[in-house]
């Protein structure tokens, strides 16, 4: 079963028109990456799919229900996750604060269980957000839209401005969420540590899909990854240890 289909999305900033008939899906249980240059679309197409920048046409499935031109919230209630990129802490607030912010969705994800998956941010808990570092905001992001229990959870560019082995632990994290019974749809510039974890790939170029296809054959084309990854791809060495 598909937890996300999405067919000829066509989405504009005013008279850009950015997306040209973007289709995808995830299926459940599926890691999904969606790889570009920079202003390729990969941020615009998480946005579409979150109703926060609708499209103008097209069609999206999400969670067995037709979401198209949905408002965000109610995509969010249904049960999809968004951490945008930046990571968007509260920076006067500790870890434990950020966290305990209102929930709107029950389910397995508690506090104390994401103590247990992110035992750093236990660690961390009287911090204020500002104090913490790079990872460790990412880290509490992806926390506390785990807090929401979503089954669909969409993460824009986690590895942003992150250390090598740092990005290893964001990636770990995202294995296990898979793990814990949610569906991934990653955005990610970091390409060579995106097809390691993922399942399938898609390449967008100018707003539109330009390759689609097992993360792993992709890995293994060495130019094409190349191509896209550009300086990043010097970043991250497979199994560097
Ligand atoms: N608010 C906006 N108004 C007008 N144009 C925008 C806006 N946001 C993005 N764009 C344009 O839309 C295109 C796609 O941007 P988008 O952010 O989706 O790309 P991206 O693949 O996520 O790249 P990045 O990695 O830089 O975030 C770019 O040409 C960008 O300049």
């Amino acid at each position: 079963m598909n937890v996300l289909e999405a067919e000829g999305l066509h989405t504009f900033y005013g008279k850009s028109h950015i997306l040209h008939g973007i289709g995808l899906t995830v299926g459940e249980g599926e890691i999904v990456t969606l790889l570009g240059r920079n202003g390729a679309g990969k941020t615009t197409t998480m946005r579409t799919l979150m109703g926060l920048t609708p499209a103008r046409s097209g069609s999206i499935r999400m969670l067995g229900r037709d979401t198209t031109g949905w408002p965000p919230y109610r995509v969010a209630a249904l049960g999809v996750g968004f951490v945008p990129e930046g990571r968007r802490v509260f920076a006067n607030l500790t870890v434990e604060e950020n966290l305990r912010v209102p929930l709107e969705r029950s389910g397995p994800f508690t506090v104390d269980r994401v103590y247990q998956l992110f035992p750093r941010l236990q660690e961390r808990r009287t911090s204020r957000g500002r104090q913490l570092s790079g990872g460790e905001q990412e880290m509490l992001s992806i926390a506390r839209a785990l807090l929401l229990n979503p089954k669909l959870l969409m993460l824009d560019e986690p590895s942003q401005g992150l250390a090598p082995l740092i990005v290893r632990q964001v990636f770990e994290t995202v294995v296990a969420m898979r793990k814990e019974g949610i569906s991934i749809l990653l955005v990610e510039q970091n390409v060579r540590a995106a097809v390691e974890i993922a399942d399938r790939a898609y390449v967008l170029e100018d707003g539109h899909v330009a390759y689609e296809g097992r993360a792993a054959e992709f890995a293994q084309d060495e130019e094409r990854v190349r191509a896209l990854a550009g300086a990043s791809a010097e970043k991250w060495e497979i199994d560097s240890a």
